[in-house]
């Protein structure tokens, strides 16, 4: 199978976790006889410098072409003082919206090897394994007015949502349920807020075309209480766009490091951009010290997602369950014994068992 994708590396840890990407993919290509074709594009900060844009016309229009797009990260203190509309976290936003990407799936499910790594208890981690279906487009991030008034003394964001955008993604979730443990968990603050109240009513209206499927509301205080208590609970969580972002960050704690968590954005066309749940991690910028399998699972969503090669997806996790299992992992992840290696040492071992395992061992992860 020919496949064109486009690599939007960004800032950061961005560029090593999306060389991470591109190797793994190449020795998927070599194993199974693909042609993947690369085409690299700046955005967010490197556009910035580079374009004075955080997402230039030539980026979206590639990967308006593109038959899958991976994104590194973006951001970084280098123009944390720049005013919002041109930050790089603007050109991340941008392509989200520009490419319609509504729909962000966010699996969360620990390795064997990594249960011990989780500052929860093994067996709370253990029993764990959800989806979050993260609204992408809309929301808090997005709603206009956002704005500094009264000589910059009084300050406006938006929560906005059409009907359509609830209704689209609410759907996403129940289908994802579907093919999973068929329960949703609408997550919201509808006590407080009126775009929290027509989510709940555009919920008990979806819910007559699924009736394979159990759904709840539960307001995201306690939702986010009982992600850490009792993770088991949850198959799929649907919620609106923040409530997600700050949701996945804190479900990450399950899998040991926020550096494991993948994640696929797709549009109502399937179009699919894969990039891990973290960020540019100045902190470790540089030093070969990122996580890659956060990019690496991401890497397999999109195998799944948007080229349906199941084989090649399980072959790739497979890769990865391998390596851990051998012991390595890079240091971010909190487990006595095994040995830390770099970031590339752990994508380079990733490709190697890729390359020279014969195993398709089935490891089902329930990516979807
Ligand atoms: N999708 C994106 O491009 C995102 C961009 N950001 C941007 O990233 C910048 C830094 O934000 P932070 O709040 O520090 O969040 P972050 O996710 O970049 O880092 C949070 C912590 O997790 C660690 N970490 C993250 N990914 C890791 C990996 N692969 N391996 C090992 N450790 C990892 C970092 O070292 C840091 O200690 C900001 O400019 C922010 O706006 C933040 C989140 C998502
Ligand atoms: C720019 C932010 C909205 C990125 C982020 O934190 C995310 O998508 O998880
Ligand atoms: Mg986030």
């Amino acid at each position: 199978m020919e496949k064109h994708i486009v690599l939007l590396p960004g800032d950061g840890i961005g560029p090593e976790v999306t060389k991470a990407a591109k190797n793994v993919l190449q020795a998927i290509a070599d194993r199974y006889h693909h042609s993947f074709t690369f085409e690299s594009h700046d955005i967010g900060g490197a556009a910035i410098d580079h374009h004075e844009t955080p997402l230039p016309e030539d980026t979206v229009k590639a990967a308006k072409k593109a038959d899958a797009i991976f994104l590194g990260a973006v951001g970084g203190p280098k123009w944390d003082q720049l005013p919002g509309h041109m930050r790089p976290e603007k050109g991340l936003l941008g392509i989200r919206k520009q490419l319609g990407l509504f729909a962000n799936l966010r699996p969360v499910k620990a390795f064997q090897q990594l249960l011990h790594a989780s500052p929860l208890k093994q067996e709370v981690v253990a029993a764990s394994d959800l989806l979050i279906v993260r609204e992408l487009t809309g929301g808090l991030y997005f709603g206009e007015p956002r704005e500094r008034r009264n000589n910059g003394k009084t300050v406006v964001d938006t929560l906005a949502y059409e009907r359509s955008e609830i209704e689209r993604i609410v759907d996403q979730a129940f289908q994802s349920a579907q093919v999973r443990r068929k329960h949703v968990t609408s997550v919201d603050k509808a006590n407080v807020l009126e775009s929290s109240r027509l989510w709940r009513e555009v919920v008990e209206e979806k819910k007559h075309q699924y009736p394979d499927v159990t759904v709840e509301h539960m307001l995201v205080d306690a939702a986010a209480m009982k992600l850490v208590t009792n993770p088991a609970y949850f198959d799929v969580i649907v919620t609106e766009n923040m409530f997600g972002d700050i949701l996945s960050d804190e479900a990450s704690v399950l899998t040991g490091s926020l550096g494991m968590l993948p994640s696929a954005s797709l549009n109502e066309r399937g179009v699919g951009l894969y990039e891990p749940v973290h960020g540019s991690a100045p902190d470790i910028a540089g030093q070969d010290k990122a996580n890659p399998l956060a990019s690496i699972l991401s890497v397999a969503m999109m195998l799944k997602h948007s080229f349906g090669m199941e084989e090649e997806a399980e072959q790739l996790e497979a890769a990865v369950q391998e390596v851990l299992d051998e012991g390595y992992h890079t240091a971010d992840i909190d487990l006595v014994g095994g040995t830390v290696v770099s970031g590339s040492e752990l994508a380079r071992r990733v490709v190697d068992q890729i390359s020279t395992s014969d195993t398709t061992e089935n490891i089902m992860r329930c990516y979807v």
